[in-house]
């Protein structure tokens, strides 16, 4: 049983008596990636698959533009059709990739045979494959995500609008390709954490999950500190009125999942979980919901949304009793663990469920889609979203964009030279002039 020294992530109180966090630890950032914690809670996630990321896979993901797989073929050899489309960016961080000795394709345009200009399916047709595979083996449609991240800010850009779900590889280079979370995850993962030495390396992981249609209102946010269940939240910022007679259920329903499978078992002390508890299969005037399925295991740090909490209350949180120490088991298989309060006798304090409320003024903001600084012009979504006829139309919209967004970056950089700092509106330089707006 590995222990874990002294006692998780505390908060200690600055100079004006305000708490803060403690720094975070490399390794708490490590097991809360997808793939440390998922082979151990298998049976109580969605059915999920992890794929080891190839350092090309990740320059393509970071690349400028977009080249995309043929669609309905997974065939390395096939060539390369002008859908594929790459505007080359000059100002791009990451320098293409050297030439493959073995590269033998025919094109007799010289720059068509430099590895980065490839479509995935002939660039990494193995990595290629086994996506297009998984998919099919988990039902043909999946929501990804990194190692910590979902492509949540993109979703705009899916031809499933407004939804991370995915039905072939290119859906998901889309999404990864688009998203600055994913970049989050690839460049600032470990941002402000303080090293261990020996820490295992970083291993980029593509998570494939089977998709389902998730309805919002039943998503939770869970908080524990020192191995206990302090806190939940709704997830989604709407007001539903069926929630507030569910409360019992929905955090009997989570403290469930927490004490039998993650309590004792998951290294650190002091964690976020996500869970997603459906509707009960069959009439049940007991149990009006299903069993908790766990989404997602989130650091306590700051990077973590406590939507709606704030991070000064759940560090203020008293805890009446901490579990100090490590994990009581961690044989990395499925630790289940029956031990909770009922076997000791002895009542936990209930957590604090926090629902959004009728007339909450918290959920007024929420009908605008969210992160608009991400939002692209609507003739570049509509294009996106008009299926693989609209792929050319797309790629053309967004590289004018892009061209636009440097000309003003440039114009910016120019102002700021010559001490006039202003704000260039991009609006009106948007494709098609119209300055239309996001959807
Ligand atoms: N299997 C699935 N099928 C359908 N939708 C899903 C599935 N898994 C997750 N989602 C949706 O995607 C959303 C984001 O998933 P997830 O919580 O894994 O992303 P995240 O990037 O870790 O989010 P956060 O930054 O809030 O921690 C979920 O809230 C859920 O609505
Ligand atoms: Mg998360």
């Amino acid at each position: 049983m590995p222990a874990i020294e002294g006692k998780p992530a505390q908060p200690v109180a600055n100079k004006d008596g305000e708490f803060v966090f403690p720094p975070v630890k490399r390794e708490h950032i490590l097991h809360c990636s997808y793939d440390y914690w998922f082979p151990k809670y298998r049976t109580s996630c969605v059915r999920s698959e992890i794929i080891p990321l190839t350092p090309d896979f990740v320059s393509y993901i970071h690349e400028d533009g977009i080249i995309l797989a043929h669609e309905g073929s997974s065939d390395p050899n096939q060539e390369e059709d002008d859908d594929d489309w790459e505007p080359t960016n000059p100002s791009s961080d990451f320098p293409p990739p050297p030439r493959e000795p073995d590269d033998e394709s025919d094109s007799d345009d010289e720059e068509e045979t430099t590895p980065n200009r490839l479509p995935p399916n002939q660039r990494f047709p193995d990595l290629h494959n086994k996506i297009e595979s998984t998919i099919k083996q988990l039902g043909g449609a999946v929501a990804p995500k990194l190692n910590w991240s979902s492509p949540r800010d993109a979703t705009w850009i899916s031809r499933h609008p407004n939804t991370v779900k995915c039905t072939s590889a290119n859906d998901i280079y889309i999404l990864l390709k688009s998203s600055s979370f994913i970049s989050h995850d690839l460049n600032h993962a470990f941002d402000d954490t303080v090293p261990v030495p020996n820490s295992p390396p970083f291993q980029p992981v593509l998570v494939l999950r089977s998709y389902f249609n998730i309805h919002p209102s039943l998503e939770f946010r869970c908080f524990v500190k020192d191995r206990n269940l302090v806190a939940l939240t709704q997830r989604d910022p709407n007001y539903y009125p069926f929630l507030r007679s569910l409360r019992p259920h929905i955090i009997s329903r989570t403290k469930e999942l927490f004490t039998k499978r993650l309590k004792f078992t998951f290294p650190e002390g002091d964690f976020v979980f996500d869970v997603y508890i459906p509707e009960a299969s069959y009439d049940d005037e007991v149990n009006r919901l299903g069993r908790a399925r766990l989404i997602d295991i989130n650091p306590w740090a700051p990077r973590t949304d406590p939507i709606m909490f704030g991070w000064d209350e759940l560090l203020e949180i008293n805890v009446k009793r901490p579990v100090i120490g490590g994990p009581l088991e961690d044989n990395g298989s499925e630790g289940d663990s029956e031990s909770d309060e009922e076997e000791e006798g002895e009542e936990e304090d209930q957590p604090e469920l926090r629902l959004v409320e009728k007339d909450d003024p918290a959920a007024y903001n929420f009908s605008s889609p969210a992160f608009s600084a991400h939002k692209l012009p609507k003739e570049v979504v509509d294009a996106s979203q008009a299926g693989e006829g609209g792929m050319r139309e797309f790629a053309e919209s967004w590289r004018n964009f892009t061209q636009q967004r440097e000309r003003q970056q440039q114009q910016r950089g120019q102002q700021a030279e010559q001490g006039r700092v202003e704000e260039v509106p991009e609006e009106s330089e948007q494709p098609g002039g119209g300055g239309s707006g996001s959807t």
